[in-house]
């Protein structure tokens, strides 16, 4: 049997804040796909949308590396992050298949409204001054939202088309999920030590990722 994991300041926000984590892992969009009503077009908006997103989220991954092996206590931490930014080199090249399988030309694909303020949120995430617990605490929060809602279309009952199956794996998987939790005992660890200030940050800095993932998920709705 699986060990209960210990619960921790993030579980607490979660908890405080579960209105807006619930619209970001059960939106619309992903519910859709799990009942296999899902509007083609947006999921094809949605796949030159976020690949667009992650030619942002590599430089933020890449700082979080660096800062992990100045800031962080532990030596295995680096790992967890290097192992992360490896899968999005493999996660890019999966886009670009993705994009020739459903037609969707990325050089022509504009960056939304939604995906720009995500990706310049993450870009200020990048700035010195920002804690290093504040960064990890996003971090965890940008990855675990795929995770959840993925693994929810992938759960028993689904009628997720045969042709989303992949995208539904890529970040509904167990080892994704393994990491989404080495990730956040990693957020966790750091903010035990953090003082109240930086986890005033981090709670803002986790309310604001769910916020920008809803906005993410209605623009891949909205189609286009
Ligand atoms: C919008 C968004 N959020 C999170 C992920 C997962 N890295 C993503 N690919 N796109």
């Amino acid at each position: 049997m699986e060990k209960p994991e210990k619960r921790g300041v993030i579980d607490t926000w979660l908890d405080k804040h579960r209105s807006i984590y619930t619209a970001a892992i059960r939106h619309a969009f992903v519910v859709s796909i799990r009942d296999g009503s899902v509007d083609l077009s947006s999921f094809r908006t949605w796949l030159g949308q976020d690949y667009l997103f992650v030619r942002g989220f590599v430089p933020f991954v890449a700082n979080v590396l660096i800062r992990a092996g100045k800031e962080s206590g532990e030596t295995s931490d680096m790992e967890v992050v290097l192992g992360g930014l490896a899968s999005l080199n493999d996660e890019i090249e999966w886009f670009k298949s993705e994009g020739s399988k459903w037609g969707v030309d990325f050089s022509t694909v504009v960056p939304q409204k939604a995906n720009q303020d995500y990706r310049r949120f993450m870009e200020a995430l990048m700035s010195s001054e920002v804690k290093f617990s504040v960064m990890m605490t996003a971090f965890w929060a940008i990855e675990a939202v795929y995770q959840e809602s993925f693994a929810h279309c992938l759960e028993v009952g689904n009628k997720t088309p045969a042709e989303l199956t992949g995208a539904c794996n890529r970040w509904g998987n167990d080892g994704f999920k393994e990491y989404c939790s080495s990730v956040k005992k990693i957020a966790e660890r750091c903010l035990e030590n953090a003082s109240g200030e930086a986890l005033a940050e981090a709670e803002d800095a986790l309310v604001r990722v769910l916020e920008h993932e809803v906005a993410f998920w209605e623009m891949s709705r909205g189609g286009q």
